[in-house]
């Protein structure tokens, strides 16, 4: 009920903000403490996040792309976000969040699924504008159903500028591991990599990849999207650093024995550098019970 009332409210004033209830200092702190090895990811979303909260009134919505390899944070980091912005997180009425193999897994049905989807969109954001919409698995859905939320994404769509959109997915992944890889035989710093060039190898890994929910999208032609943010690949150090995590969350303390052994039951690549932790730390979690 008090949903329904807040809606209605929301339809006839400009400055409903629903549950959203921003917390940047606890964002950053976060991002700062248990976010490891993405120094990149870390500076464009924290910036982007402070601007989008500090506007009342943004030109357009925000639009974020989430690129990497398998188990480098991009999920973690979009909990993160939902924790900071909405007062009950995941079980605020505000937040969406899509999964293809989940809510549009027939190819035959992509008519519906687009009707779906676009109404589903007005529909939220007319009841609460600061409404956040996360597509997860991007790599997944069928390329053509999300140009249908090209009308939610640009200045002219009056209700729709205080939204945030999220793109998750694996595209990309193995061009921003080359990166990585060259720059470690070159001997650079990681935290030296900066974000020249690796913006345009993104969007041209989407856009190309028939694989890829945004090939030969629109949303890329037309430049919807205000970042892609590179996750890079974890190396062994962050796995040990995603272990004491994890023994901390379960109060144990002193345990190197643990943290060598999970580290070690890891798989990395390439071959030969063996530098990447295949799953990033993915499967760190359950190893750290197996060997406690
Ligand atoms: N950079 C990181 N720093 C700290 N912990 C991490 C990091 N990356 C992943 N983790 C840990 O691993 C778990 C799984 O990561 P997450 O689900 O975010 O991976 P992902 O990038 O979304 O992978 P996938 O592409 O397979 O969905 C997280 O819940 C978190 O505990």
């Amino acid at each position: 009920l008090t949903w329904k009332i807040s809606s209605i409210y929301c339809q006839f004033s400009d400055f409903c903000e629903c549950d959203f209830r921003p917390n940047i200092d606890g964002l950053e702190c976060d991002l700062s403490r248990y976010l490891y090895g993405q120094h990149l990811v870390k500076e464009i979303v924290l910036a982007a996040i402070r601007q989008y909260t500090e506007s009342a009134n943004p030109e357009k919505p925000l639009v974020l792309s989430f690129h990497g390899w398998s188990g480098t944070g991009k999920t973690y980091v979009t909990s993160m976000l939902v924790k900071h912005l909405y007062g009950r997180g995941f079980r605020s009425p505000n937040v969406h969040q899509f999964v293809p193999t989940l809510h549009f897994p027939h190819a035959g049905s992509l008519m519906q699924y687009q009707k779906d989807l676009e109404s589903w969109i007005v529909r939220n954001l007319t009841a609460c504008q600061r409404s956040i919409f996360i597509f997860d698995e991007m790599d997944k859905m069928f390329p053509g159903l999300i140009d249908v939320i090209m009308p939610f994404l640009g200045s002219h769509c009056a209700y729709c500028r205080r939204a945030l959109f999220i793109f998750i997915g694996n595209a990309g992944g193995e061009q921003i591991n080359q990166l990585v890889l060259d720059s470690w035989r070159n001997r650079k710093e990681r935290e030296d990599i900066d974000l020249h060039g690796l913006e345009a190898i993104l969007s041209e890994a989407v856009y190309n990849n028939p694989k890829s929910g945004f090939w030969k999208s629109k949303i890329i032609e037309e430049n919807w999207i205000d970042h892609f943010v590179p996750f890079l690949p974890l190396v062994q150090r962050h796995v040990k650093q995603c272990v004491k995590m994890e023994l901390g969350l379960r109060q144990v303390t002193g345990r190197e024995d643990v943290v060598q052994a999970v580290t070690d039951a890891m798989n990395y690549f390439p071959k030969q550098e063996k530098l990447f932790s295949q799953t990033g730390c993915k499967t760190v979690g359950t190893k750290v019970d197996f060997y406690l």
